[in-house]
């Protein structure tokens, strides 16, 4: 699991390891990472002696690692210049110990074409608002020049705490993190910035407070959760998950949906609604049945929305689903049709599914809010419905009304923003849930293997929702192969 915390705890667990550490220690461990990660990076493109290594250096100790970590470079015969932000309030010591390991002072940014690597040490977790005119300039010549970047601690001008941009930040090829991720790292449009991540351990891990504020899962932790049949399994013990979606104008989602369904680990899937036929058509192995969902048979848990259209039919069947008391899965059309109260007084699961415009609509506000602060949206929105909520897009968040860790799902592609891939989506998350997982476990499940499946569709090229559901498979065994 890759954990993050916010600025203000990773500032309190640093002062509380400073006060048992010699001044300077753990600056010094930053940078001693740091160096590492750039002699890594240069060695890739040739060698260390005589590199061309730049140094943007801010007026804080983000700057302080940049010089300290130059120093090390230049002590190995790398050609190292710093070009200060603020000569007047530079880190006195880290400038010293560059100037003292044979680098210079640059007179600006010069010869950025040659450069071997530019270090950005403007702004670390004490960037506050977006860059400052001088530094945003800066950035903007540097990301002309396609010199390679390795960031400190954060790409400078991305909202450590949220992954917010306001304005400029560099795009970095690497960014080196010390003592633990920060929201920022993992969240888009922020982590878009960052590049490859790497975690140098200063020894902050005691020091860090139980839960963390946003956490990510990986391979292991998938493999951890996905539901295994054993020798005692028949198909109602797996789960059977029923799926109402589709109408007369939209067959496809009921399609799409129950594909996704079937790869998700339920025993069983049952469909109910008007694409009944073209659901038979493509699934001979889904049990199927007109309607009400509460007449359909026993499941385990509900998918309603995708494709229901907004007619009377489609909002009984909305509020059918949510009288029943088993986990129910809300997507899409679903999203509009359903009654917040019910929803709010539920006592078995609900997991809202919705992308930026429909999470603007059920919290009321405009789609540009939720997309430039998804971290904010995804949290208000499970404590106003008291539910779980994946809020879709780029890194899908995943929040739940307690007070437990975001979730932020690191496999996604953009070539998944295309019709239908949502109803793929609903059914795997909703066949997870038949399968018994608790919902923030299915939701944070479905985003990672779905977003692997369609990394497996895609291999850099257009997918359709189609190939999504096919590619299901092969992340399930991706992830249990580790
Ligand atoms: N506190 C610690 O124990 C450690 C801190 N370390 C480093 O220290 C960094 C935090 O240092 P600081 O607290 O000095 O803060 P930073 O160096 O991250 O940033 C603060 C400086 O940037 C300037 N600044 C702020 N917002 C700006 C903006 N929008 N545009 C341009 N300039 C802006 C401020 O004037 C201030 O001088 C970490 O990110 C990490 O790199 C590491 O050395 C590890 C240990
Ligand atoms: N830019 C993006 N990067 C990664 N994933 C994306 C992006 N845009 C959309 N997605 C993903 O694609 C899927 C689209 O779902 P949705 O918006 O419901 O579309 P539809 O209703 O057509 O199925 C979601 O899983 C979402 O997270
Ligand atoms: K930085």
């Amino acid at each position: 699991m890759r954990r993050a915390y916010s600025v203000e705890t990773v500032r309190a667990a640093e002062a509380a390891l400073m006060q048992r550490l010699p001044e300077g220690a753990l600056m010094q461990r930053a940078a001693a990472g740091l160096a590492v990660a750039c002699g890594d990076l240069l060695r890739r493109r040739g060698r260390v002696y005589g590199s061309r290594v730049l140094l943007l250096v801010g007026s804080g100790d983000n700057g302080g690692d940049a010089l300290y970590a130059g120093s090390r470079l230049a002590r190995r015969g790398a050609g190292v210049r710093a070009l200060l932000l603020a000569p007047d309030r530079v880190h006195e010591g880290g400038l010293a110990a560059l100037l003292a390991a044979g680098g210079q002072v640059a007179d600006g940014p010069d010869g950025l074409g040659a450069l071997d690597l530019v270090v950005d040490g403007i702004t670390g977790i004490g960037g506050r608002g977006g860059l400052r005119e001088d530094a945003a300039e800066l950035v903007r010549t540097v990301t002309r020049s396609r010199a390679p970047v390795i960031a400190v601690d954060l790409p400078s001008g991305v909202e450590a705490d949220t992954g917010q941009v306001q304005g400029e930040a560099v795009r970095a090829d690497a960014t080196v993190t010390f003592g633990t991720y920060k929201p920022g790292l993992l969240i888009d449009p922020a982590a878009e910035h960052a590049g490859a991540l790497r975690l140098v351990d200063i020894g902050l891990g005691p020091e860090l407070p139980e839960p963390p504020d946003l956490e990510a899962l990986q391979y292991a932790d998938v493999a951890a959760l996905l539901p295994l049949p054993g020798a005692e399994s028949d198909k109602y013990r797996r789960g059977v998950v029923g799926v109402v979606a589709g109408s007369e104008r939209y067959p496809g989602a009921a399609v799409l949906a129950v594909a996704g369904a079937l790869r998700g680990g339920a025993g069983a899937v049952r469909y109910v609604g008007p694409g009944a036929d073209a659901v038979i058509a493509r699934f001979p192995e889904a049990l199927v049945h007109a309607g009400p969902p509460s007449e359909a048979g026993r499941v385990q848990a509900w998918v309603v929305g995708p494709g229901l259209g907004d007619g009377g039919d489609a909002r009984s069947a909305v509020a059918d689903v949510l009288a029943a008391d088993v986990p129910v899965l809300v997507d899409a059309d679903g999203l509009r049709l359903l009654d917040a109260g019910t929803v709010r007084t539920r006592t078995a699961a609900t997991v809202l599914t919705p992308h930026a415009g429909e999470a603007a609509a059920l919290l009321g506000a405009a789609r540009e809010e939720v997309e430039a602060g998804r971290l904010a949206a995804v949290r208000e929105l499970a404590a106003r419905y008291r539910a779980t909520v994946l809020l879709k897009g780029s890194t899908t968040l995943v929040a739940e009304a307690r007070d437990t860790p975001v979730r932020v799902n690191p496999t996604g592609t953009s070539w998944l923003a295309t019709a239908g891939s949502g109803d793929v989506l609903s059914g795997l998350t909703g066949s997870l849930l038949a399968a018994g997982l608790p919902p923030r476990d299915a939701a944070s499940v479905g985003a990672y293997l779905h977003g692997l499946a369609a990394r497996h569709g895609s291999h850099g090229a257009p997918v359709s929702a189609q190939d999504v559901a096919d590619g299901i498979p092969a992340a399930w065994r991706d992830v249990r192969q580790g």
